[in-house]
């Protein structure tokens, strides 16, 4: 079966390869033949196609080829010719592998945010030969759109890069990199069970922040061995004295052997490979134990059906076997598996300690969800991998499409979309004001921002979404509680007892100077102050409880933008807490919109009820008749405004004459707005509802 190949570039300036096909589904295009003009090399740079059949790549690529008006026919001889030969070298080099556990390493890269993880990532593999010097761009693993485009990783990527120490013996390291936002550290606790190490990344400028300690205690939780890493050690501002200092403190761990690198310039990042074979412990050999293996990760491809990614932590796993995902109970055979290197390429067996990939044409996302074990069908372990702790979605928004039409498509691709981020949770919702939808789950706001981003781009839908809201339990007067994720649903004032609403420990480090600003913040949010800790002469930690609902609304932003970027924040579940809450409702010309309705502290409900009327006042496209917009607790109207009506001057052709005549025709006027009133229905515009989510809380 075709799986890539190479295409000789014939122009004159270029006698490079024109195109390179990795043996997989995959191809890169770097130079290549535009008809009509002399120069084969386009300069376009980097970049992947993904080869949509696996089976007719050389279709995918006409397509491709076509969309850029180059001609395929020049390019086809060349492509066939080449292409059995890089099939074949590619095959040979996997198949005859052998691999013992001894020469194993899995580790992945932990930090806080913007730290140098991927950057790292990308040293490690150019000086491993896994990327070669042109096809390397920066954050190389980083490779969703989204996260080039914003600089910041969102998912886990693994790569296999193979490394001869200075002993001369050839190891096989397996390296997860993960990413750093606070919302994405469920991400990070799956990347750590298929590891035995990691590398703890500690910018040498800004020192230990937040997410350091914060995954720094999950990998320890884990049962990891972390080495420490000073990075950026090139910039001016670096103090590695200083963070080591920190890192002593504030995380306990010897830096006394600590390395100093820069990932930008690729200083001692040769020794990080040194260390990372020589202290992080091999797995254990258990390959003769029956196969269980446990899933991390796993996408759905159109072709090939789901595609997983898996740690084997038992036995071995080859081609052709017939397995079983122990959860599902479901048994399929294995197409192909493979190694990701950092591309997939196919090999015929994986060992205990392994990381992998394996395609067994199954189609439905269920069947093989992440944290599921994967074992044989005709020996089965006894009992599956512990798996993973379920991930707490914390912020809860409706996502309707802004089509009706389209809301089959929003299923399936949320059905998609949770195979690759376990995290995302939803369930149908309906809405009289914006129709049928779904109310979704995510760890927090940026986890929120993405995957709406991800599901108008990669599953082309236009959604609107309702503002980002909290679960909340509601005790009822004959005291059984109910968990409620829709304001909507909070049940009439009188028939509550009283409502808890969830907390989180929210710990601020923040340099000493902006101590008082970001009190100030977090109080004004309902904070509970707990602890504060000078960590260094210049720098502190404040540790406060604050309602979960008051760090959705734009908290981070505010604590960046008060800290001039300086202070970082991580948060956890702590618990629920009684809170004087109220359902505040929007009403338009008499009639509630529920897609508005949110639940908000009491004190809080008049000045968010005056801003939202405010707002939606320029919102609301004025009408023939006039619109009261009003905010209201209950029956009780706590805020108003009116969008005046259109008028016509009917007094325009009335020129001079009786003044009661001018009466007349202003009394008819007035009684046709007020029939017209009484049927007219206000549609609330979409962007009235995109806009109220950008809406800040009014003492910001
Ligand atoms: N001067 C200097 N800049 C660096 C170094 N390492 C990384 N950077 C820069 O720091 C920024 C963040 O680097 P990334 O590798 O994206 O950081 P990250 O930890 O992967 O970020 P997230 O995945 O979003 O958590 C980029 O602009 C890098 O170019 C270094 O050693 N020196």
């Amino acid at each position: 079966m075709p799986r890539g190949g190479i295409v000789q570039c014939r122009g004159k300036c270029c006698t490079r390869r024109i195109l390179y096909g990795f043996c997989g589904v995959s191809f890169q295009l770097h130079h290549f033949r535009v008809p009509g003009s002399s120069c084969v090399c386009t300069k376009r740079g980097d970049f992947s196609l993904t080869c949509l059949n696996r089976n007719k790549p050389w279709q995918s690529l006409r397509r491709y080829l076509l969309r850029y008006a180059i001609s395929p026919t020049q390019v086809l001889p060349i492509w066939i010719s080449m292409e059995e030969a890089a099939i074949k070298s590619n095959r040979e080099e996997q198949t005859t592998r052998d691999v013992s556990p001894q020469q194993l390493r899995n580790f992945c890269i932990i930090a806080h945010i913007d730290h140098g993880k991927s950057t790292l990532a990308d040293r490690l593999l150019q000086l491993t030969n896994t990327v070669s010097n042109r096809d390397m761009k920066e954050q190389f693993l980083d490779t969703m759109d989204l996260e080039r485009e914003r600089g910041i990783t969102i998912k886990l990527q693994t790569a296999r890069m193979t490394y001869k120490a200075s002993d001369g013996k050839e190891y096989i390291l397996n390296l997860i990199d993960t990413p750093g936002h606070v919302d994405f550290s469920y991400e990070v606790s799956r990347s750590l069970v298929a590891c035995e190490g990691a590398i703890l990344v500690v910018d040498a400028s800004q020192g230990v922040e937040a997410q350091t300690l914060a995954n720094v205690y999950l990998a320890s939780e884990s049962g990891l061995e972390i080495i420490p890493v000073l990075n950026k050690v090139d910039l001016p501002s670096a103090e590695p004295f200083r963070v080591r200092q920190e890192i002593e403190q504030m995380i306990g761990l010897d830096t006394s052997n600590c390395l100093e690198i820069s990932a930008k310039t690729g200083k001692n990042v040769e020794k990080v490979l040194e260390y990372i074979v020589k202290y992080i412990p091999p797995p254990k050999d258990r390959t003769n134990a029956p196969l269980r293996a446990l899933i991390f990760d796993s996408y759905y491809d159109s072709y090939r059906g789901v595609i997983v990614y898996f740690r084997i932590f038992d036995g071995v796993l080859e081609t052709g076997r017939k397995i079983r995902f122990m959860n599902s109970q479901k048994d399929f055979e294995i197409v192909e598996v493979g190694v990701l290197a950092p591309h997939q390429v196919p090999v015929a067996r994986l060992i205990a300690g392994e990381v992998g990939y394996l395609v067994a044409g199954i189609k439905t996302v269920q069947d093989a969800r992440v944290g599921d074990t994967i074992t044989l069908a005709n020996q089965p372990a006894h009992s599956p991998l512990a798996g993973y702790k379920e991930a707490k979605p914390m912020v809860f928004c409706g996502l309707f499409p802004a089509d009706a039409d389209q809301f089959e498509d929003l299923r399936e691709a949320l059905e998609k979309l949770k195979l690759n981020d376990s995290a995302l949770s939803y369930e149908p919702e309906s809405s009289s004001a914006m129709g049928f939808g779904f109310r979704c789950g995510f760890l927090g706001l940026l986890h929120m921002e993405i995957v709406c981003e991800r599901l108008s781009r990669e599953y082309g839908l236009d959604l609107v979404t309702t503002s980002p809201s909290v679960g909340y339990y509601v005790h009822l007067e004959n005291n059984s509680p109910i968990l409620i994720q829709n304001p909507c649903e909070l049940p009439e004032p009188h028939l509550v007892d009283h409502i808890e609403e969830p907390y989180v420990r929210l710990e601020v480090i923040t340099p000493s100077e902006y101590v008082g600003s970001l009190m100030e913040l977090t109080q004004s949010r309902r904070g509970i102050f707990q602890d504060m800790k000078y960590i260094t002469a210049t720098r502190t930690s404040l540790v406060y409880e604050l309602p979960l609902a008051e760090l959705v609304t734009n908290f981070f932003d505010l604590v960046k933008s008060r800290s001039r970027g300086y202070a970082s924040m991580e948060y956890q579940w702590s618990g629920y807490r009684v809170g004087d809450l109220v359902k505040l409702e929007v009403a338009v010309n008499g009639e509630k919109v529920d897609a508005l309705c949110s639940i908000v502290h009491r004190d809080k409900a008049y000045s968010i009820a005056r801003a939202l009327t405010e707002r939606l006042k320029e919102l609301i496209p004025r009408q023939q008749f006039r619109i009261p917009v009003q905010g209201m607790i209950g029956n009780r109207v706590i805020a108003s405004e009116h969008i005046p009506a259109l008028r016509k001057d009917v007094l325009a052709k009335c020129y001079g004459g009786d003044i009661s005549r001018k009466k007349k025709l202003l009394k008819k006027q007035a009684e046709g707005k007020k029939r017209m009133k009484a049927i007219g229905k206000v549609d609330v515009p979409q962007e009235a509802f995109r806009a109220m989510l950008s809406l800040k809380q009014p003492d910001d």
